[in-house]
């Protein structure tokens, strides 16, 4: 039978609605506007493009958004005197550092002066630090995003295996943590596999989840893929013009029980739970928790 496909689009579609309408609920009581503001550095038209996307995201939401484009040629002493202006602007709820940065500019530095109240990627090693004691502020876009797609398969995860393939700070690190806490689409087991791990295929083959965010186009093969397993496809690979993720669709999608496709999958999702970090921010450093 061929798997659900978990439809990122609609998903972050009614995230989104929601979200509207809590910030609606939020102005009305705080007079505030939530507001983020992205920084893009460089000429990097993928990242233009998502930044774009978040922009008509926010404006859609109700949410205030500035975009800080700055030329490839800026330097870090340049760049951290803008995020200085931005932490000390209260105007600005969300600071956003589109990534990557050009390679001239140590991207730890940047995101390590970040005003950890105001780091809506949840990048800063204070927010990082939180989500691994099991008390985070905010969640990283991605992972967050991931989360909500698997509780939406209904899958108990509780004592199941996952299996992430990749490290990254962005996805690979924060979704292993993210798992691994108690509650509701957590309690997991987790296995995170890297360009050293031996046994890999194996250790796939035995996943309940599989998260793939590894960079490599159509990595994960049917054979790979345990009868039943849910399938998560973080991967955006532009192979002859189009665009692939690391897993095999088509054939996985014969053995998986849920799948997401690329695109229209984890990426919108990581737009909408950004909105929801914009919010949660606005609501943090005004003092105005409750909804
Ligand atoms: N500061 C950050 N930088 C980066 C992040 C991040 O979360 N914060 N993640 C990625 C890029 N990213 C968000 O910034 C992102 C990537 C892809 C998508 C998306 O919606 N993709 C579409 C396809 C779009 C296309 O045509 O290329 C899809 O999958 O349907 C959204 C956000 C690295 N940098």
């Amino acid at each position: 039978m061929s798997a659900e496909i978990i439809d990122g689009k609609a998903l972050s579609a009614s995230f989104r609605e929601q979200i509207a309408q809590e910030v609606a609920q939020f102005k009305a009581e705080s007079q505030v506007v939530p507001h983020l503001t992205a920084i893009l550095v460089g000429d990097d038209p993928a990242s233009a493009v998502y930044v774009r996307n978040k922009e008509r995201a926010c404006e859609k939401a109700g949410i205030q958004s500035t975009l800080k484009r700055l030329p490839a040629e800026t330097t870090e002493a340049e760049l951290i005197d803008l995020v200085q202006q931005l932490n000390a602007d209260p105007e600005v709820h969300g600071i956003l550092v589109q990534l990557p940065l050009p390679k001239h500019i140590n991207e730890t530095a940047i995101l390590d002066i970040v005003n950890p109240l105001k780091d809506v990627d949840a990048f800063h090693p204070e927010n990082v630090g939180l989500i691994v004691q099991g008390r985070p502020r905010y969640l990283p876009c991605t992972p967050y995003g991931i989360q909500q797609m698997i509780l939406s398969t209904k899958m108990e995860t509780g004592g199941k295996h996952a299996v992430i393939l990749g490290r990254s700070e962005i996805v690979g690190k924060p979704m292993a943590m993210l798992l691994i806490q108690r509650g509701v689409g957590a309690d997991a087991t987790v296995t995170i596999c890297h360009s050293r791990t031996q046994n890999l295929k194996e250790i796939v083959r035995s996943a309940d989840i599989i998260i793939a965010a590894i960079g490599q186009p159509e990595f994960v093969t049917a054979d790979m893929v345990k009868p039943g397993a849910i399938v998560i496809d973080v991967g955006i690979n532009r192979v002859d013009g189009k665009l692939v993720g690391d897993v095999a669709f088509e054939s996985v999608k014969e053995v998986a029980s849920a799948i997401t496709p690329v695109p229209g999958g984890v990426g919108p999702m990581t737009i909408a739970m950004l909105l929801k970090n914009t919010l949660a921010a606005a609501r943090i450093l005004t003092g105005k928790l409750s909804d």
